[in-house]
């Protein structure tokens, strides 16, 4: 069973997330660029904006070929309770069919992970792919060390390794 990790993280904790499940799960991983500047506040508007619209970005790599693996894991912060136009672009570019796919994202410790892990599902299920389990974590005020703690207790409680075979 091969495993891929696909994430985009703009300040860092969504990578953090995907850098610890693919240690313990022996997984595979890449993080999508996303080349349109979002730094600074009216950037960070601009980007509430983009992704409540899904609007597309350029994205390096541009794509992502999945032929060689069963199971792919897709993260994303949360951005307007949306997923981030990065990872938006990336899902239409892939090839889901016939996937196991997990979800996971982040947010600020009041949101909600609900729409943002359902408008992923959507997207991947109509595209063939198949969502086995999602989880989030609420990263505001937590440090780099809290948030490797958070996603191995997520390894553990939702027993991740059973999927990879690890
Ligand atoms: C443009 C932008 C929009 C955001 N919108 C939301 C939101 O709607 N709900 C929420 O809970 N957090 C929101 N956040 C907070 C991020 O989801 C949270 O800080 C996340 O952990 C950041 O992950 P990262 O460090 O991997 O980029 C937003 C952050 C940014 C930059």
């Amino acid at each position: 069973m091969k495993t891929l990790i696909i994430y985009y993280s703009g300040s860092g904790s969504t990578k953090i997330m995907a850098r610890t499940l693919s240690m313990h799960l022996k997984a595979d991983i890449i993080g999508i660029k996303d080349l349109k500047n979002r730094e600074g506040f009216a950037n960070r508007l601009l980007s509430s904006i983009d992704a409540f619209r899904e609007s597309k970005t350029e994205i390096s790599p541009s794509k992502v070929d999945l032929t060689d693996y069963d199971l792919i894991y897709v993260g994303t912060p949360t951005w307007a309770n949306k997923p981030t136009p990065a990872i938006i672009t990336l899902i239409d570019r892939c090839n889901w069919k016939g996937k196991d796919v997990i979800l996971f994202t982040t947010m600020n410790k009041d949101g909600s992970d609900e729409p943002t892990i359902e408008r992923l599902e959507e997207k991947i299920s109509m595209r063939g792919g198949r969502i086995v389990e999602s989880f989030s974590l609420k990263t505001m005020d937590k440090s780099p060390e809290d948030i490797i703690n958070d996603t191995e207790g997520i390894i553990q409680t939702l027993v991740l390794k059973m999927y990879s075979g690890v």
